[in-house]
């Protein structure tokens, strides 16, 4: 057995679900009371919360004290600029106490939890810790703390993704999807999953109803899922994992896609115009963050298109995790001309052609291809 990389996978696998209780926490409180305080606009626009914070200095003190902060290169997706700023300080004290209670329960799963809680000036080194460039050689974690920030404020589907690279290559992929249902009928953002949430307290539900984190290892040919684990139980690790693979359809009348909610982030009238000519003939699947990536990597859906306008660079981690549990899980992910996407060159994915496009599989793909190379040029993006 390949043993590379185990101890990074279990140390990585273990922080996420850390990291989906914090989520879990904060989506709780922020959507059972006005907790208007807890989400801030970004310079862009986008949303920026307890949770996106807290996840990033949770996993990078987790990092380090696993492997020794000197050991560990890290990029993620938030600055502490909003948060150093005076008028932050209530902000920054949720962010603090929120840290301290799921780092209490990381022990539970035979991770290091710190001796007495941190201080605001350690939360604060963690999340600037997490400021590494990248590139095309040697090792580092990517994280995007929460992705799909919208759809977790909104109750619905986010992500927690954490991957390793290694000389421009994704070694390691680990997604958290606290939401993710088991029943797909209800992966559609049309349903508020929160509305269900009382299960979660209740002690009897099932693990596998909502909820799971997904990893996988490049080469292994192997992707796998496992349920959150359940807050405040003492778990027996290794925990219980079960394989997934992607769809074995390959005939587009049965086949779904999937592509972002906001037509702000993907152009929904090209990827129409992709679909009618390949034959796709289902409903789009609309779905806030990589939960997009894990459908196809689960079978639940066959394709993911995201067509962002142009202009706009896609970061490294908006994919890096999902890529590699796709490809593991049997599935195809390439620009939209049909070439790898290339993480070796920055926090972006630089020289990307158009598009990102994941696949089940290789005639899908082709197919889907072959429509972009078809219709470029009449289109308007
Ligand atoms: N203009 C534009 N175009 C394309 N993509 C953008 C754009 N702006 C942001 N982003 C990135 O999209 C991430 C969310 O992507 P999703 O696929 O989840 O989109 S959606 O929320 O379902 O519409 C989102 O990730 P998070 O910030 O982690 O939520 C962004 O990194
Ligand atoms: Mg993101
Ligand atoms: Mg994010
Ligand atoms: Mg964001």
């Amino acid at each position: 057995m390949d043993e590379r990389f185990a101890q990074e996978l279990d140390v990585a696998v273990k922080a996420v679900h850390v990291a989906c209780s914090l989520c879990q926490r904060v989506q709780r409180r922020l959507l059972s009371s006005a907790a208007g305080d807890a989400v801030l606009s970004k310079d862009d626009d986008s949303p920026v919360t307890v949770a996106d914070w807290g996840v990033q200095a949770i996993v990078s003190w987790l990092l380090s004290e696993s492997f020794g902060s000197q050991n560990v290169s890290l990029v993620a997706e938030e600055d502490v600029c909003a948060l150093s700023d005076p008028s932050s300080v209530k902000l920054l004290s949720s962010v603090v106490e929120v840290v301290n209670e799921c780092l209490d329960g990381a022990s539970k799963l035979g991770l290091h939890k710190p001796i007495k809680p941190l201080g605001t000036s350690e939360v604060l080194e963690a999340i600037r810790r997490c400021n590494a460039n990248g590139g095309p050689h040697g090792r580092f974690w990517v994280l995007d703390p929460v992705d799909g920030t919208l759809g977790f404020v909104r109750g619905n589907q986010y992500a927690v993704a954490l991957a390793l690279i290694e000389d421009g290559q994704v070694v390691l992929g680990v997604l958290g999807c606290p939401n993710y249902p088991l029943n797909k009928e209800l992966l559609s953002y049309h349903h508020q999953p929160h509305q269900n949430q009382s299960k979660l307290t209740s002690g009897s539900y099932d693990l596998w109803e909502k909820g799971c984190v997904m990893y996988a290892k490049r080469g292994s040919g192997k992707a796998w899922m496992q349920p959150l684990v359940p807050q405040d139980v003492q778990v027996e690790w290794p925990y219980e994992a079960k394989l997934i693979r992607v769809s074995s359809v390959d005939d587009p009348a049965m086949a779904t896609f999937c592509e972002p909610v906001e037509k702000a982030n993907s152009n929904q009238t090209f990827t129409a115009g992709l679909a009618h000519t390949v034959g796709l003939r289902k409903q789009p699947l609309r779905v806030y963050s990589m939960v997009k990536y894990a459908a196809i990597a689960r079978g639940d859906a066959e394709v993911f298109m995201k067509f962002a306008r142009c202009g706009y660079k896609e970061k490294i981690w908006d994919h890096a995790a999902g890529v590699v549990i796709v490809q593991e899980a049997g599935g195809v992910v390439t620009d939209a001309g049909g070439r790898p996407l290339d993480f070796s060159r920055g926090v972006f994915l630089e020289g990307l052609d158009r598009g990102i496009i994941v696949c089940c599989g290789s005639t899908l793909h082709e197919k889907i291809v072959g429509a972009v190379y078809a219709s470029w040029d009449s289109s308007n993006l």
